[in-house]
């Protein structure tokens, strides 16, 4: 018998949570592919995965099963919320030196103020995380799989043998299993949902900043496509886990509904004190030809209005390093970044961590950065609200990890798609500034749809 199951906790662990104990243990496992264990998932806990792949691909997770769900419906207390609750159940973790750190994975609203009109986002709620039963992560050439069960039973025993078969089953079926399905249904169907509320609420936009109402506003637009045959969220992640290998690659399923998205943004990710963001925004489609690709990069880091949406969120997040960081830096101009489908002008920031500061501090501080808000932030948002008029749910919202120890990562999730069986939700916008022209944004998104519309077989206009 394991030890820690029978080591009672001396002491109430939390006021709140008396006789909460949270067990982790870790093993080994060799020649496992992240996206078998993902799709072996679905035998034990189809509904509950999640996937996760970083930008520099030096880490991959994959949770299956939640050992813990924590979901939050008030506005903007959100992040305190479950901030809070997760460092009471951190505070009852028992684990030893060969464990490694159990992760919480989930994501936020783009919106605290959620539309009263139905959606396809209305079983997510405004923050949905969870600890995964099974967790598998890939770090540093190792593969390590994790049970976390958290009980207020003072008797488990049974219950985590059971656990420990079921994690040797699910391993066992991620080595043996042939290759995952990876045919891209035909596309049956693909409808630009309210195109010209689009064109006019940039238009619109476009007039307000002009009067001084605000500077900058993002403003986004959705495609809803329909398939031959459903789409397995193992098939997706397949697909962008294959084409875009310079994102981050994340995956969030929540009962039939998959949410997920390849995005070059990150918001936040601390690591060992230091905290590490990116302003990215202004953008350029790729070239056909190195020289081509070459002159719409310094088309871009010279052009006016694109270095003007940037310098907004290279201003908004700074501002925030300045105030939760010991100190900080950043580069004085915008790099480009190319991934497969786009460039944008990128300017990394960089800091040390202040000793409140904490990885649920710097996503409510940041969200939402002018790369997806706009301007001043409460301004845009309700211009947001009355001009796009869309449940963005969790499309360019925060969605990531953190562990124990306080490290992990959030991702702004743009480039995104929620899948449901046959169909799917893109979710594509832009920033608008002053001298935005409608016809050009709009051309914009069919270049920011790209990534999801190649993951998913649909064709790649624009
Ligand atoms: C809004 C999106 O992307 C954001 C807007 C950008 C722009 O307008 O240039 C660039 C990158 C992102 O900050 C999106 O991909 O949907
Ligand atoms: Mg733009």
């Amino acid at each position: 018998m394991n030890r820690k199951l029978t080591d009672l906790p001396s002491r109430e662990r939390t006021a709140a949570m008396p006789h909460v104990r949270f067990f982790t243990e870790t093993i080994e496992a060799g020649g496992i592919s992240p996206l078998s264990f993902f799709e072996a998932g679905a035998f034990i806990h189809d509904s509950h995965r999640f996937y996760w792949e970083n930008a520099s691909k030096t880490m991959t997770l994959v949770g299956i099963g939640h050992a813990l769900t924590l979901t939050d419906e008030t506005g903007t207390d959100r992040f305190d919320t479950i901030e809070s609750k997760w460092k009471h159940y951190c505070e009852a973790l028992i684990k030893e030196d060969k464990d490694m750190d159990p992760v919480l994975f989930g994501g936020f609203s783009f919106d605290e103020k959620r539309s009263s009109v139905p959606s396809e986002w209305e079983n997510f709620s405004n923050a949905l995380f969870a600890v995964p039963t099974f967790q598998l992560k890939i770090e540093n050439g190792k593969t390590l799989v994790a049970i976390n069960f958290i009980s207020e039973e003072s008797e488990t025993a049974l219950q985590f043998e059971a656990l420990r078969k079921q994690r040797d089953h699910l391993i066992h079926m991620a080595q043996v299993q042939e290759s995952i399905t990876i045919a891209k249904p035909a596309l049956t169907a693909m409808e630009e949902l309210r195109k010209e509320q689009y064109l006019k609420a940039v238009e619109q936009i476009t007039k307000k900043i002009q009067n001084g109402e605000a500077e900058k506003v993002v403003i986004a637009r959705k495609l809803a496509l329909q398939f031959e045959q459903p789409i397995s969220p193992a098939a997706a992640l397949h697909s962008v886990s294959n084409e875009q290998r310079d994102s981050y690659n994340f995956g969030l399923e929540n009962g039939t509904q998959f949410f997920f998205g390849a995005t070059p943004e990150r918001l936040i990710e601390i690591k060992d004190g230091q905290a590490f963001s990116a302003c990215v925004a202004g953008s350029i489609k790729r070239g056909s030809t190195a020289e081509q690709d070459k002159q719409f990069g310094d088309e871009l880091l010279d052009d006016k209005k694109n270095r003007e949406e940037h310098q907004y969120v290279v201003d908004m997040i700074t501002g925030v390093f300045d105030s939760l960081c010991a100190s900080y830096t950043t580069a004085t101009r915008p790099k480009l970044m190319k991934v497969r489908d786009i460039q944008h002008l990128h300017t990394p920031v960089q800091g040390q961590l202040g000793s409140e500061s904490s990885i649920f501090q710097f996503v409510k501080a940041l969200h939402p950065t002018p790369a997806l808000g706009g301007v001043p932030t409460t301004v845009a948002m309700e211009l947001i609200r009355q001009e796009e008029n869309l449940d963005r749910g969790y499309y360019a919202a925060p969605v990531g990890w953190t562990d124990a120890s306080g490290n992990g990562e959030f991702a702004v999730a743009i480039r995104s798609a929620l899948l449901e069986q046959d169909n799917a939700w893109l979710y594509a916008g832009g920033g608008i500034v002053a001298d935005s022209d409608p016809i050009q944004e709009y051309e914009e998104t069919w270049v920011k749809f790209r990534p999801m519309l190649r993951a998913l077989g649909g064709s790649l206009n624009g």
